[in-house]
């Protein structure tokens, strides 16, 4: 405590109602303590009027843990933790404060003793508690070790004395059913009684307890001594003092403050001394301890002799010179030794008597501290009562609150539930709002997304309907551009149609001009093939032009192609006219060309006209072919070729034939074996074909075609094949077609050459029979009589009259004109049994041609004949119609020889009128005719003198001179 002055003192004590006396040495420490006791309910009042830091004024009982634990309250929170945690300080922290406490007083008695410092030893220092707002408060040595980092055990908010809070704790530690209130720890919160206040309660009931012996007489210093030797210095102070005061109250006058003092330093130095000397410690010895030794008597010496650390180990000490075992003899060192143990005794015993001074200073001291106590205890009981009431009122309200508290836990309980209820349902809600939000802002994405879309689409809608127009107004663009087109392409097809007339004009000019023969015609084919291919450019323009019209109804899309189309045909366009003009610069130069080749073409055509007649001259106007035929399958005997023919031979140059005849063989007389040679113009064997045969008359139908008169018929006896060679099977496409068929085709594919030179042909056919020397229209069913008529008896030009001419112009009209006649003989021959055999065909061409370039003409007389069977009917012995039929044809057949025997002769009278056949042929025999006979020869061997006949008669023929033939014009 700090050095207070008396006016202090007098002036804090007067200010509390407290009258002041004289202030003693003796009294100046009742007062002080009274002062400090009023400034810690100075405080106390303090920190109520400022507010502990634990808010509550007093502490709630059911805050306690035993209490809580009573209750079963719920798990406690973090800040009652941290307040049960303050309650429950380990004993060594206890022990720790304690002896703090202990050496504190101790410090504070010795420096108050080395500096002669006033202050009683029992008065509590004052500290300042700077953790609080009211840290120049001085507090108490407890909140001092608190201070100092000590666990808190005193709770702000009840800042009692610490007797107060002993009792009040014990009080509450006996009703929370604790025993030892020293070893345990008080539970109320913010009312902690430490183990010191314990311990001061335990001493202050020990006081209580020898106050009342001394009340009885029964003062025993030792004994009170030995309870408050282990109490700290100050309790003992304090117990001095109040046993001073005790006996000042019970009019002890002998004793003062000062001496009090005195004797209880010497007792506390002395015992201090002896607990060191417990613990081992060497303890000094003073001065007076050096005086006080001798008092002690034998006991203290053999505690010094005992004492194995203090007497050798002091300096100075008795048995500091050693302990040295004298010998016996050595009685002036045992005299020393007596001598110095003698005054170890009287040392100890004066010693002993100031012990006992001092103790008796202390029974004074503590009787008055016993008195303070007491007044003390009183004014705790009372305390304790008013407390133990407001303890029982708390408790009371304790119950209800827990009622209370039981029902709002309840309460709160359902509260919970149903906010644990309310919470999943706003979770869910929660949930439901989170879904339903996400769906709303999906809804509003895709209404975003359809906005957009809706944008995009206006836009595209507004581009669209900008691009319409834009397309409308290019369509009407184009359309203008169309009907430029249009325009353009119908001056062009204009353009292509001049060119077209004037490409016909000249293709006209051409035709006229395809008379000449050789490079011209060449040329003029390169040309044309020139002007083929620019027809083809011609119609892939009108192509494009047309796929022009196509893309320009694409309009949009195709613009660009149509643009490039235009230009490509503007360029076409300009190709085209260029390659006209070319080609007009072209025909111009090729009509010069052409003329000069026409002129040459013509001068040619005439020219191989005359080389051909002059060749058909040379090889005669009269020639004379054998043919003889092969044996037929039913001629033919096992094992005999057909082809070989054992009486004939037929020479290497294909103009003889020889043929072995017995001669002479009559009644069985052999005969000689004759060869009958004959030369012809050609000999045909039987291995010879229709086409080796035609080949050798295509010379006489082209004279037709130049315009002479051609005569070919076949003689022959009856099978000998004269029908096989001039007509064959009728059948257009048999390779034994004979010469009628061949003849045609001839003609007409002559025709269509020649058409080329300007040559345009009309060919007329007629078919006729002569039977018995009547006409028979083979082609006509005509049953009107047909007469031959002499037109021009110079040119011997006759008219056959009521004879059905037919214009043919192709090979299938000829063909349809043979199957007539075939069918018409055929009909005849049901009459008339083997009437083709007895009757003379005769197939008639007759050839007229017009040049329509130089306008020349030419009319030629093809004549095909088949004629009767030549056999002798006097040999086959045939008599009626057989007669009739053989005297017919052996005239006409004579006559024929007649007419060519009159012709070799050259007779002025040619007998043509003897017969119909040669009063038909009369033109064409003779002067300006051209003949060839065909006479057909059977190989078989019976038929010898027939074939040697025949042969003759042909021999007779080819003698004939028919004179140079004449065109007819
Ligand atoms: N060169 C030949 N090659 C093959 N067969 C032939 C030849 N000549 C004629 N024949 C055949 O001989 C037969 C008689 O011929 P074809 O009828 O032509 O004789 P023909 O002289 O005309 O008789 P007819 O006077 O009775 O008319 C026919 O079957 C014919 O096919």
């Amino acid at each position: 405590m700090e050095n207070v002055s008396d006016q202090e003192l007098r002036r804090l004590l007067s200010a509390k109602g407290h009258s002041i006396g004289p202030i003693t040495n003796t009294t100046r420490s009742i007062y002080q303590k009274l002062y400090t006791k009023l400034l810690e309910e100075e405080d106390r009042a303090i920190e109520v009027k400022l507010g502990s830091p634990i808010q509550s004024p007093k502490p709630d009982p059911a805050d306690t843990p035993v209490l809580r634990n009573k209750l079963k309250r719920s798990p406690l929170t973090d800040d009652e933790k941290l307040s049960e945690a303050t309650f429950s300080v380990p004993e060594e922290k206890k022990k720790k404060v304690d002896e703090e406490e202990v050496r504190e007083d101790r410090d504070d008695i010795n420096d108050n003793n080395n500096n002669n410092n006033p202050t009683p030893p029992h008065h509590t220092p004052i500290i300042r508690d700077t953790s609080h707002p009211t840290s120049n408060i001085p507090t108490t040595g407890l909140n001092r070790a608190r201070f100092r980092g000590i666990p808190t055990y005193v709770a702000p908010s009840l800042r009692r004395s610490t007797i107060e809070r002993t009792a009040l704790s014990k009080k509450l530690a006996e009703e929370a059913g604790e025993t030892n209130p020293k070893k345990s720890s008080l539970r109320v919160p913010g009312v902690r009684v430490t183990e010191t206040s314990a311990s001061l309660k335990t001493k202050i009931d020990a006081a209580e307890k020898a106050e009342t012996k001394q009340t009885r007489g029964l003062s025993n210093t030792n004994k009170l001594n030995v309870t408050m030797g282990s109490t700290p210095g100050y309790m003992r102070a304090t117990s001095s003092t109040l046993k001073k005061d005790s006996k000042k109250d019970a009019g002890s006058k002998k004793t003062d403050m000062n001496s009090t003092r005195t004797r209880m330093r010497r007792s506390i130095r002395l015992a201090a001394r002896r607990s060191i000397r417990r613990a081992g410690q060497p303890t000094p010895v003073t001065k007076r301890d050096k005086d006080y030794i001798p008092k002690v008597g034998g006991s203290a010496i053999r505690k010094a002799k005992d004492t194995p650390s203090a007497a050798p180990k002091s300096k100075g000490g008795p048995a500091a010179s050693g302990k040295k075992k004298r010998a016996p003899w050595d009685v002036k060192g045992r005299l020393e030794d007596v001598t110095n143990l003698y005054s170890a005794l009287k040392v100890e015993k004066e010693d002993m008597e100031e012990k006992m001074t001092d103790l008796e200073a202390d029974v004074e001291q503590k009787t008055e501290d016993l008195e303070i106590l007491k007044i003390e205890n009183d004014k705790l009981k009372s305390d304790l009562t008013s407390t133990t009431e407001q303890l029982s009122e708390v408790n009371m309200k304790c119950h209800e609150q827990q009622f209370k508290l039981d029902e709002a836990v309840v309460e709160r309980n359902e509260k919970v539930a149903s906010y644990e209820r309310v919470k999943r349902e706003r979770d869910e809600l929660e949930e439901d709002f989170s879904r339903t939000k996400s769906k709303m802002r999906e809804a509003e994405n895709r209404a975003d997304d359809l906005e957009r879309d809706l944008r995009r689409a206006n836009n595209a809608r507004e581009e669209v309907e900008e691009n319409l127009a834009k397309s409308k107004k290019h369509v009407g663009e184009l359309d203008d551009k169309i009907e430029e087109l249009k325009q353009d392409i119908e001056k062009l097809n204009t353009t292509i149609a001049n060119k077209d007339s004037k490409i016909c004009e000249i293709e006209r000019i051409l035709e006229k001009e395809r008379g000449e023969k050789g490079d011209v015609h060449n040329v003029l084919r390169r040309k044309e093939e020139h002007i083929e291919h620019l027809d083809s450019k011609i119609a892939s323009l009108e192509k494009t032009i047309k796929d022009l019209n196509e893309t320009v109804a694409e309009k949009n899309n195709k613009i660009d192609s149509l643009e490039g189309n235009l230009s490509k045909e503007q360029r076409n366009h300009r190709d085209i006219n260029r390659v006209l003009s070319d080609r007009e610069s072209q025909i111009c130069d090729l009509d010069q060309k052409l003329a000069v080749c026409t002129e040459r073409l013509l001068a040619g055509e005439k020219l191989r006209r005359k080389l051909h007649n002059t060749i058909q001259e040379l090889k005669g106007n009269i020639r004379v072919y054998c043919r003889v035929r092969p044996f037929l399958s039913s001629e033919v005997i096992t094992g005999q070729p057909t082809h070989e023919i054992p009486q004939m031979d037929f020479g290497k140059d294909n103009s003889n034939i020889t043929i072995s005849s017995l001669q002479g063989e009559k009644l069985g007389r052999k005969g000689e074996l004759l060869n009958n040679s004959f030369n012809f113009d050609h000999v045909f064997g039987p291995r010879h074909t229709q086409e080796d045969t035609f080949a050798e008359v295509s010379g006489l139908v082209q004279s037709a075609l130049d315009g002479y008169n051609v005569c070919i018929f076949a003689y022959g006896q009856t099978g000998s094949g004269k029908t096989h060679t001039m007509q064959g099977p009728i059948d257009p496409t048999s390779e034994y077609r004979g010469i009628i068929p061949r003849a045609m085709e001839q003609v007409f594919k002559t025709g269509e050459e020649m058409a080329d030179q300007g040559w345009n042909y009309v060919f007329t056919a007629s078919f006729l029979e002569i039977y018995n020397e009547n006409l028979h229209d083979l082609i006509s069913s005509s049953d009107s009589k047909i007469e031959i008529k002499l037109v021009n008896e110079k040119s011997r030009e006759v008219e056959v009259t009521n004879v059905k001419s037919i214009i043919v112009q192709n090979c299938y009209d000829v063909h349809e004109l043979l199957l007539k006649a075939n069918k018409n003989r055929t009909v005849a021959a049901t009459k008339c049994n083997e009437r083709s055999s007895r009757s003379h065909s005769v197939f008639r061409l007759k050839i007229e041609g017009k040049n329509t370039k130089n306008g020349d003409t030419c009319v030629g007389n093809l004549n095909l004949v088949d004629l009767a069977g030549s056999e002798r009917v006097a040999h086959s012995g045939s008599t009626g119609q057989r007669l009739k039929e053989a005297q017919a044809i052996n005239t006409s057949l004579s006559e024929l020889g007649n007419v060519m025997m009159a012709l070799q002769e050259k007779k002025t009278h040619i007998p043509y009128r003897n017969s119909k056949l040669t009063y038909l042929l009369c033109n064409s025999l003779g002067g300006n005719s051209k003949t060839l006979m065909f006479v057909n020869v059977s190989p078989l061997d019976k038929h010898t003198n027939e074939s040697i006949n025949s042969l003759r008669f042909a021999s007779k023929v080819n003698k004939v001179d028919l004179g140079t033939a004449k065109k007819n014009k």
